[in-house]
C-alpha cells in the first residue's frame, strides 16, 4: 500500500524540551492511524507536524522530513498554507467561528480560495453536510448561528468545513474527547466513512476508540515511537512489552 503520508525521523524541540525523538510513520492511503501513548508523550506534536501547525510557534524547531505523496512539505518553497488545504485538521474541542451561519461556517475555508458563486457554494455546503450526515438535522436552519447546535452537531459541522476544503488528509486531535457517548458513535461512524476518500491520522486517549476506528496504532512514549503496527497487531499481540503494558492498563 502507497504511503500517503511518510514521517520519517520526525524531531520536534520547544526550547530545551525534546519532544519528539525521531520518530518515523508510515501513513497509507485511505486508512485510520491512530496515535496512542500516554499523557504529554507527543501525540499532539506529532499531529501538528503534519500540516506544518508548529508554524505558528516560534520556539518550536522541527527537523526530519513529512513527505506527503512523496514531496516534503518542510521543503523550500513549499507554501504552509497550500500544505493546511491538502492536510486539513478538526481539534478537541468543536471551534465553529461564532459570529458564522451554519451554511458560512462550512463554506468559510473554501472560500479563501477567492470568489464562490452562490449555486457553487450551495452545492458545497449540502454535499459536506451530507457527508457528515448532518444536512437532515440543519437544512431548515442554515442561517442560523452554529452555537445553536449542540457539541456533537457542532464536532460534525467542522468535520463539514474542513471537508468542504477538499483536503486530501484529515488530522483529528481528540475529536470526542468533549462528546457525549452518543455524539462519539456518530463521529466513530463518520471516521470508518471518512477513510473512503480521505487518510485520516486521529490523537486519542481512548484506547477502546483507537481499537474501534483504526486500520493502523503507532504507540508513542516520552517522545519516542515504540511501535507502530496493524491495530489488530497492536491491541492483540504486541512485539514490545511496553506497549502491552500501555494498552492493557498497567500504566499510563
Ligand atoms: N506549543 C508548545 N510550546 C511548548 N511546549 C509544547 C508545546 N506543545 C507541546 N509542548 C510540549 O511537548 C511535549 C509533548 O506534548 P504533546 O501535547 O504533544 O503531548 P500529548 O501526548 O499530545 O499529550 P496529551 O495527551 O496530554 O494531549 C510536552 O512536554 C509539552 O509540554
Amino acid at each position: 500500500m502507497n504511503a500517503k503520508v511518510k514521517i520519517d525521523n520526525l524531531n520536534v524541540h520547544f526550547g530545551s524540551n525534546h519532544a519528539v525523538k525521531g520518530v518515523s510513520i508510515d501513513v497509507p492511503e485511505n486508512t485510520v492511524t491512530a496515535i496512542i501513548g500516554p499523557s504529554g508523550c507527543g501525540k499532539s506534536t506529532v499531529l501538528r507536524s503534519l500540516n506544518r501547525m508548529h508554524d505558528l510557534f516560534p520556539q518550536a524547531q522541527v527537523t526530519g522530513k513529512i513527505l506527503l505523496d512523496g514531496d516534503d512539505i518542510y521543503g523550500r518553497g513549499v507554501d504552509p498554507v497550500v500544505i493546511r488545504r491538502r492536510v486539513g485538521m478538526v481539534f478537541q474541542k468543536p471551534n465553529p467561528f461564532p459570529a458564522m451561519s451554519i451554511h458560512d461556517n462550512v463554506i468559510a475555508g473554501y472560500k479563501l480560495n477567492g470568489r464562490v458563486k452562490r449555486s457553487e457554494a450551495d452545492e458545497i455546503v449540502e454535499s459536506s453536510l451530507r457527508r457528515v450526515a448532518l444536512w437532515d438535522e440543519v437544512k431548515d436552519r442554515l442561517k442560523s448561528s452554529a452555537m445553536e447546535l449542540s457539541g456533537g452537531q457542532q464536532q460534525r459541522l467542522c468535520i463539514a468545513r474542513t471537508i468542504a476544503v477538499k483536503p486530501e488528509v484529515i488530522l483529528m486531535d481528540e475529536p470526542c474527547s468533549a462528546l457525549d457517548p452518543i455524539s462519539t458513535v456518530k463521529i466513530e461512524e463518520l471516521i470508518n466513512e471518512l477513510k473512503e476518500r480521505y487518510t485520516v491520522v486521529i490523537v486519542t486517549h481512548n484506547m477502546q476508540q483507537a481499537a474501534r476506528v483504526s486500520d493502523y496504532t503507532a504507540f508513542l512514549y516520552m517522545g519516542e515511537m515504540i511501535e507502530c503496527d496493524t491495530t489488530r497487531k497492536i491491541f492483540t499481540n504486541p512485539e514490545k512489552s511496553q506497549t502491552e503494558d500501555y494498552i492493557t492498563g498497567r500504566f499510563g
